[in-house]
C-alpha cells in the first residue's frame, strides 16, 4: 500500500491520550491536537484546527469502552463506520435517529475503508488484538446495564463507545476530508465501574498503535 502523501490530524480529548499518541509517532507529517471531551468540543477543535493548517487525513484515537464479547479490554477498534447513538428522540417503539426523524443529516459517516482495511492488517500482523466494527460516539458514558443492552441491540455490530468521533467525522466532511478512528479499549461498556478502567493497558495499546499507524499511513 502507498504511504498517505500529506499531513494527517489527530484529534485526541484528554492529555494522557496526546501523550501516549504522541510516544508512538514522532513524524513531522503528524499533529496531534485536544479535542476535549464529547462531540461538540471535537467538532469545535477540529474545524479550528482544519481552519489554522491544511491536512489531508482527519484521524480521532483515544481510549473506548468496549461492549462485552466484541472487544475486550486492552485490544483495538477500527470504525468501519462512526454513529452518532443519541441524536434523536426516544419513542415507545425505542430511539429514533435524526435519520429516521427525516431532518436529512446523517448520523452515521464511513471511514475511508482502504486505510481502515490496511491498518487493522498490520496491526493483527504485529499481534495486536483489533476489531473492525462500528464506533458509537455518545454525549454520556454509558453506565447501566439497560442502557448498554439497548445500544447492543441499536447497533448490533458495534464494537465500541466513545465521545468525540462523529464530532470530528462531521468537521472532516465539512472540509471534504477522509477520517478514521482507532479506539484502545480500557473498560466494559455497562454498569459503571470507574475504578475497574485499564488506563494503562488502553493508553499502552495506543502507543503500539500509533506506531504501526505511522509505518502504514
Ligand atoms: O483519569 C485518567 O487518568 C484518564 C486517563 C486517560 C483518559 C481518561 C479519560 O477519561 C478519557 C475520556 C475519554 O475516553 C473515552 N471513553 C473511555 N471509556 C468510555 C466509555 O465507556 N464510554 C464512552 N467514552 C469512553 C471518551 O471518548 C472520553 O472522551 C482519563
Amino acid at each position: 500500500m502507498n504511504k498517505l502523501n500529506g499531513r494527517i490530524l489527530v484529534m485526541t480529548s484528554v492529555q494522557q491520550e496526546k501523550e501516549a499518541i504522541e510516544r508512538g509517532c514522532q513524524d513531522n507529517r503528524v499533529d496531534v491536537v485536544l479535542a476535549g471531551v464529547g462531540p461538540v468540543a471535537a467538532a469545535i477543535s477540529t474545524m479550528k484546527a482544519l481552519h489554522a493548517n491544511t491536512y489531508d487525513l482527519v484521524i480521532n484515537a483515544g481510549i473506548a469502552g468496549g461492549f462485552p464479547d466484541r472487544a475486550e479490554v486492552g485490544s483495538l477498534v477500527i470504525a468501519e463506520e462512526i454513529v452518532c447513538a443519541d441524536l434523536g428522540a426516544e419513542s415507545p417503539e425505542g430511539f429514533l435517529s435524526l435519520d429516521e426523524l427525516g431532518f436529512g443529516s446523517s448520523t452515521r459517516i464511513p471511514t475511508e475503508s482502504s486505510l481502515v482495511l490496511a491498518l487493522s492488517s498490520a496491526l493483527a500482523d504485529t499481534g495486536l488484538p483489533v476489531h473492525t466494527a462500528p464506533i458509537l460516539t455518545l454525549s454520556t458514558v454509558t453506565g447501566t446495564q439497560v442502557t448498554a443492552d439497548r445500544l447492543a441491540e441499536f447497533e448490533p455490530h458495534a464494537a465500541a463507545e466513545a465521545m468525540e468521533g462523529y464530532g470530528v467525522a462531521l468537521a472532516a466532511r465539512e472540509n471534504n476530508l477522509p477520517v478514521l478512528e482507532i479506539r484502545a479499549i480500557s473498560n466494559a461498556v455497562g454498569p459503571r465501574d470507574r475504578g475497574a478502567w485499564k488506563l494503562k493497558e488502553a493508553l499502552e495499546a495506543l502507543t503500539s498503535a500509533s506506531k504501526v499507524m505511522m509505518e502504514v499511513l
